[in-house]
This record gives structure tokens, sequence and C-alpha cells, in this order.
């Protein structure tokens, strides 16, 4: 794709698991150690990438020529998403293939610059806007998000199944609120159950990329727009991401090296 060098699917089946809080935590960690990245919020009913990027509501992406969009920048990521296009406290009542066309237009007409990742933070399930990213664009990789829960699995499962089936690698699995830490007496209870993440990366032989706590300060600092790798840069979370950054941007240069293929079938 023009203007990117490897695009990487934040994916989970679940809604509400910490996919979006992810994505752009990982972003961020990877733009720390030196990469030029990009987050391309591919939920359009529930865009979140601009609240967690600081993006004021009604700020609007430039138009460049060719009929292209220029990304807005935060933090020095690139970014493009649903919420800079339509007023996000309006419902959008939308069918199917409006909302893929939306998604393709934001996919295909976006001036990236240069970008080393585009993360794409994908909605839940296993649906329109997947497939249509797995035919439009060459995928790299893909990063799936749970939490420890059994009925998280079952949907992060069937997400997993799905890249499979459309040929792209799963380069990992992160677990999400596995354990719950309370920031002022430091109690920890797994709240969502333990060895989730382990499970099911020892069941599609892949691995966990990393596990993070369940805390105020995670969801604090994502809703006012300035997430932990910014806002905690040498905080144990930040460090998790950095870690997952590594691994990231490590085995997505070892699948190119290995020459993937991305094909499609029904
Ligand atoms: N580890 C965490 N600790 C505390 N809060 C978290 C954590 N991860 C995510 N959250 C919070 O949980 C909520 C849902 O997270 P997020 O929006 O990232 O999930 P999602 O999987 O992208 O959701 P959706 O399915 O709606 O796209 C947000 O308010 C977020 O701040």
């Amino acid at each position: 794709m023009d203007g990117v060098k490897y695009i990487v699917a934040v994916a989970s089946g679940k809604g509400g698991v910490g996919k979006s809080t992810v994505t752009v935590n990982l972003a961020l960690a990877l733009s720390a150690q030196g990469y030029r990245v990009g987050v391309l919020d591919a939920d359009i009913y529930g865009p979140s990438q601009a609240q967690m990027l600081g993006v004021k509501e009604g700020v609007r992406p430039q138009t460049a020529e060719g009929n292209k969009f220029l990304p807005l920048e935060a933090h020095g990521l690139q970014a493009m998403s649903m919420a800079f296009m339509v007023n996000t406290r309006e419902a959008m009542v939308w069918r199917g293939p409006m909302v893929v066309g939306a998604f393709q237009q934001m996919l295909t007409q976006t001036q990236w610059d240069n970008l080393d990742f585009l993360l794409i933070d994908m909605p839940p399930g296993t649906g329109d806007i997947q497939l249509t990213l797995a035919q439009k664009v060459p995928v790299s990789g893909a990063v799936i998000v749970t939490t420890p829960q059994d009925i998280a699995l079952l949907d992060a499962r069937k997400g997993i199944e799905m890249f499979r089936k459309v040929n792209v690698p799963v380069l990992g699995v992160v677990e999400n609120m596995s354990l719950y830490h309370c920031e002022n007496c430091g109690h920890e209870a797994a709240i969502f159950g333990t060895g989730g993440g382990d499970l099911i990366a020892e069941e599609y032989q892949t691995t966990v990329l990393g596990r993070l706590p369940l805390t105020l300060s995670i969801r604090e600092l994502a809703d006012s727009g300035k997430p932990s790798v910014v806002s905690e840069p040498d905080s144990s979370v930040s460090q998790t991401f950095a870690e997952i950054a590594r691994q990231v941007a490590q085995s997505v240069s070892a699948s190119e090296s290995d020459g993937p293929t991305i094909s499609f079938s029904e």
C-alpha cells in the first residue's frame, strides 16, 4: 500500500476487551522506538481513536491531490478515523455496504506519509470489515486482544481462525485486564480468571505478547487523550507495551523475509 511498509491489524472477537486501548498504546510504543506509525480506526459505528489520541471533536482532515485525505497528527502518530468525518454524538444508522464503503475509502484514500507501521484498530467480530481488509490490502500480521475469561476466549478463537482462513499471520495474543491492580492498596485480583492467554496461544501455536493489568490509570489516561505510553513512559504498563512493540516489529520483519503471500478465499 502506498506510503505504508507494514500493515498490522489489532483485533478481537469480542467487543470491549481493550483493542483500541492496546492499538493506541502499541502505536505509541512503536513510535517511541523510532518507527513512523499510523493508526487507522476501522470501527465505523463506534470510533474511539479520536478521543484516545486527544483529537478534538470537529477537527477534520485536509484534502490532498488525487481525491485523498491527509491523516491528522497526534502524539507523533498519523491517524484516520470515521470520528474525523462525522459528528460522533450522532448515531450512525448505516447499512453494511455503506460501512464497508466508508472503510474502503479510509483505507485507500488516506495519504499516509512514509509509514513503517499502519496499525488498524478493527471493530469486534469476523464480518465485512475484516474480509474487506484481507481482500484489499496486504496485511503483514494480526495481534489478537483478549481478556482471560471463557467468553472472550471463545470469540478470540474465532478471530484467530478468521485470520488463518485469509492467510494473515497471527503475531500473538495480548491478554488484557489479566489482573485487577488496586492503585491505592496494591491488592491484586484475577477478576476475569487466569491462564486464558496461555491456553489460546498454545492451542494455536502462537505466543502471548504481553499481559496488561486492569487499572484505573490505563482507562483514565486513554479517555483523557494521553494514553499510558506517553503519560507514564517509565511505568510497568508502558514497559509491557514496549516489549509487545519489539516482538511485533521483529515478527513482522521476520515474516517478510519468509516471503508471505496474502490470498483470499470465500
Ligand atoms: N487494562 C485496562 N485497564 C482499565 N481499563 C481498560 C483497560 N483496557 C481497556 N480499558 C477500558 O475499557 C474500555 C473498553 O476499552 P476499548 O475501547 O479499548 O475496547 P475495545 O475492545 O476497543 O472496544 P470496542 O469493542 O467498543 O471497540 C475503555 O473505557 C478503556 O479505557
